[in-house]
């Protein structure tokens, strides 16, 4: 379990994390979610004990990340966003610098950096040198060697991004094979269709302060309001606001209310009175995505 408690984060003036508390449990996979410059990066590289100057207390199964940092390390592996390989090495190379950077013995770098190579789906390419490879392989290779020291907690920080489909999988495929290892995985993302897919438990972020936290399905069901879309030309806001909660989702509108069936009369009889033609209406359910909207006002993607 890693338990971040009251962690602030100022660079300057600019405040980055403003008094974050939340917890990890063990061998699940935790999507940290928010938009560009929400503070993910700071986060985890705290969590790394990358970053030491900052308020509040980490603890990584009871360790402080601060003052036992040697130890903690040891169980944490943290993949950062960009590309941190040698490029005229090959694979295996880097995968064994970082294995030795970490610990292991020479023998041992050499053994794991084969397992490694197979999880990475990479195998048949571990004596080329990386200058070699696409994007995606590289992202791969990187992952690889955060892997190297056997970690317990795993740090990904947006792996996908940049990345082709075919490697983006491979990365799905990796973070399924960690969790049947029991090991746990921190993962940013501002693709919430990704950490529907991959996380249990989620935190959302945004502007440094973290705004829900918890397994998805209590997080879905404490915004699980029922709510009407309705979708057509000249329907604004204005027109529903007697109804309840309403505001813009994408080109639509979203009209929330305790009772579903009464709200879709209500919107239908509306929608007449007005004499407005619609494209679309339904009753929604609302996702991560509808929540972060709606708590922020901002989608997380430009
Ligand atoms: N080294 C730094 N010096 C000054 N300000 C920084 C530094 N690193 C980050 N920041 C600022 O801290 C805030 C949080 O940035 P951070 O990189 O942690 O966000 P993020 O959620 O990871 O964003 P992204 O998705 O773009 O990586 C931003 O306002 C950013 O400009």
């Amino acid at each position: 379990m890693l338990e971040i408690k009251n962690v602030s984060k100022t660079y300057d003036k600019n405040i980055a994390l403003q008094n974050v508390n939340f917890t990890i449990p063990s061998g699940v996979c935790f999507g940290l979610i928010g938009p560009n410059g929400a503070g993910k990066s700071t986060l985890m590289k705290i969590l790394a004990g990358i970053i030491e100057n900052y308020e509040g207390d980490v603890t990584f199964q009871g360790d402080n990340v601060k003052t036992n940092s040697h130890k903690v390390k040891r169980q944490i592996g943290y993949i950062p966003q960009d590309i941190v390989l040698n490029e005229t090495l090959t694979a295996i190379d880097n995968l064994e610098f970082f294995g030795s950077v970490n610990g292991l013995s020479s023998k041992e770098a050499k053994i794991k950096a084969l397992k490694v190579l197979e999880l990475v789906g990479l195998k048949d390419r571990g004596k080329e040198a990386v200058k070699t490879f696409s994007g995606g392989m590289k992202r791969r290779i990187n992952i690889g060697c955060g892997l190297m020291h056997n970690p317990k907690f795993i740090i990904m920080d947006e792996p996908t991004v940049g990345v082709d489909p075919q490697s983006r999988n491979y990365i799905f495929e990796i973070i399924h094979k960690l969790k049947t290892q029991n090991i746990t995985v921190l993962y940013s993302s501002h693709y919430m269709e990704e950490i529907e897919h991959l996380c249990e438990y989620i935190a959302l972020i945004d502007k440094g302060t973290v705004l829900e936290n918890g397994s998805v399905q209590e997080v879905l069901h404490k915004y699980s309001t029922p709510s009407v879309y309705v979708e057509g030309e000249r329907i604004t806001e204005e027109i529903f606001t007697s109804l309840g909660n309403v505001y813009v989702k994408g080109s639509g509108i979203v009209v929330e209310n305790d009772e579903a069936l009464t709200l879709l009369e209500k919107v239908t009889n509306l929608l007449k009175e007005h004499q407005l033609e619609v494209n679309r209406l339904e009753i929604a359910k609302p996702n991560l995505e509808d929540i972060f909207l709606k708590l922020t006002g901002t989608s997380l993607r430009d």
